[in-house]
């Protein structure tokens, strides 16, 4: 689902919506402080603002009431402006039998009127322009990138609650729940507490793939990147032994899984739901860490000490592409990674389109990835990772919630990438077209290493770690 439609945002395609954002930007900045100097005692320059106002909003096609329901925000400055004329100083004038002060009433003007243009000024932008086409337009009017980074964030933010509140809505709604009735008023408010436990959980999971492209909190500052560890060039791409890891409840969700990947092939990951895929993939590019065992990429070790090397290295494609895509542009998206591991200027420009052309989506490169199918989003996704130029490709469950055509079609770009990759998939089918080895992983440990169609031959074994081909498909 887009994210088009926002409590602020009433998409459209008049002319004023398809201005260039820095330019509303602009407008909008000049035309606020142009009412604030503006004397109070002018009241034909307050009527002709709104008189512009409104013209603008019918070129936009936006209705006047749409903008009624929003100022409601305003209330409190009304209150304050209302009462004002009683409660001011100076002379006071009888105004049908009450005395007023004169000095109040133009006070509470000035508020009433100022504060009502700006607003409706505001929300005339925010009306017609996307959220992330803002954030493009203070880019371009050269903001320094860290507020645009805070912009961008908190709005990714805002958009991770908003989704979160539209789909938990939507799932109780459709069991029969009514917020409007009041005996549900208990379920509501704990709807409520669990939205923000379900946003915080995604936030954490965005959090996670940033970190696995590189990111330590810091602003890249443009001074390029360490210099890299060099790894040893004969050394396996993976070797993984007596890997064990207790996530931090206590739960052990791996009990000593031994791995050897050679560069260049293409292992799957199979296995049951909760068998440990997951946090064993997480443990490849350091995002998890602190239990026992030893991972090493290419001769390094996953420690503190190599992990920007490694994460440049290991790049990890995140199962939901929204967990993974959340600046203002695809291009943007996808340069976070290698920005954050030093590259700038057109080494990074030309690293990026690379990336986007490798998965065929570089005529997209300006659009918002909000604005993106969920298959070119996945796709997105994929470059965003690439673009690091990883040796090891770890990638979790690519097929997921892909139609048909699109599943086809990242097959085809994932088969001409020569490069070491780990696929953690349900998708049986998608392992035998995809990678030459499975291991099957089950209670924390490897049960079954060797060639897919091998594997996926032995029916006992599959019935054994409940899984299975679908129905109608046939090994031959
Ligand atoms: N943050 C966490 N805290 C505690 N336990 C967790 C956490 N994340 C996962 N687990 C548990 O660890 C075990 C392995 O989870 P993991 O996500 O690695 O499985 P998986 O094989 O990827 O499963 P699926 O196929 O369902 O995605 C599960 O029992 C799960 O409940």
């Amino acid at each position: 689902m887009s994210a088009g439609h926002g409590f602020l945002h009433r998409p459209g395609d008049s002319p004023v919506h398809r201005l260039a954002p820095q330019t509303k930007i602009v407008a909008t900045v000049v035309g606020v402080l142009c009412v604030v100097a503006t004397p109070r005692e002018a009241f034909w320059a307050f009527g002709a603002y709104l008189l512009a106002l409104t013209a603008v909003w019918a070129v936009a096609r936006v209705p006047v009431r749409w903008f009624a329901a929003r100022s409601v925000i305003e209330l409190p400055f009304v209150l304050l402006a209302v009462l004002l004329p009683f409660t001011g100083g100076g002379d006071r004038v009888d105004v049908l039998g009450v005395s007023v002060s004169e000095e109040g009433a133009l006070a509470g003007w000035n508020i009433l009127a100022k504060g009502t243009l700006g607003l409706l000024t505001s929300l005339t932008l925010a009306a017609t322009t996307a959220p992330q086409d803002l954030l493009l337009g203070l880019q371009r009017l050269r903001m320094p990138s860290v507020l645009v980074t805070i912009a961008t964030l908190m709005l990714r933010y805002a958009e991770v609650i908003v989704g979160e509140a539209r789909r938990m809505r939507v799932a109780r709604i459709s069991r029969g729940d009514d917020p409007r009735l009041f005996w549900q008023l208990g379920a509501t408010a704990r709807g409520i507490g669990s939205l923000f436990i379900r946003s915080y959980e995604r936030g954490e999971r965005v959090h996670l793939a940033m970190v696995s492209r590189g990111w330590t909190g810091r602003m890249p500052d443009g001074a390029g990147g360490d210099a890299a560890v060099e790894p040893r060039r004969s050394a396996p791409a993976l070797v993984v032994e007596r890997l064990a890891y207790a996530y931090p409840d206590g739960h052990q969700a791996l009990y000593g899984v031994n791995l050897r990947v050679e560069r260049g092939e293409r292992v799957a990951v199979l296995g049951p739901n909760g068998a440990g895929k997951t946090t064993f993939a997480l443990h490849l590019n350091g995002v998890l860490g602190g239990g026992s065992g030893r991972v090493e990429v290419a001769g390094l070790p996953v420690e503190k000490a190599n992990l920007k090397e490694i994460r440049r290295r290991v790049g990890v494609v995140f199962q939901d592409p929204d967990d993974q895509l959340f600046l203002p542009t695809a291009r943007q998206d996808v340069a976070f990674g290698p920005a954050n591991f030093g590259l700038r200027g057109a080494e990074l420009d030309e690293r990026v389109d690379r990336a986007l052309a490798a998965v065929g989506m570089a005529e997209f490169a300006d659009r918002s990835p909000l604005h993106l199918s969920g298959g070119q989003r996945r796709r997105v996704a994929l470059a965003t990772v690439l673009a690091c130029d990883p040796e090891i490709l770890v990638l979790d469950e690519p097929s997921a919630n892909l139609e048909p055509v699109a599943r086809r079609e990242l097959a085809e770009v994932l088969l001409g990438l020569d490069r070491t990759m780990l696929m953690v998939t349900h998708d049986l089918p998608y392992a035998l077209q995809l990678c030459p080895r499975s291991v099957l992983i089950d209670g924390g440990v490897v049960v079954a290493d060797g060639p897919t169609r091998e594997l996926l031959a032995d029916t006992g074994l599959l019935a054994r770690h409940r899984l299975e081909l679908p129905f109608g498909f046939r090994l031959d």
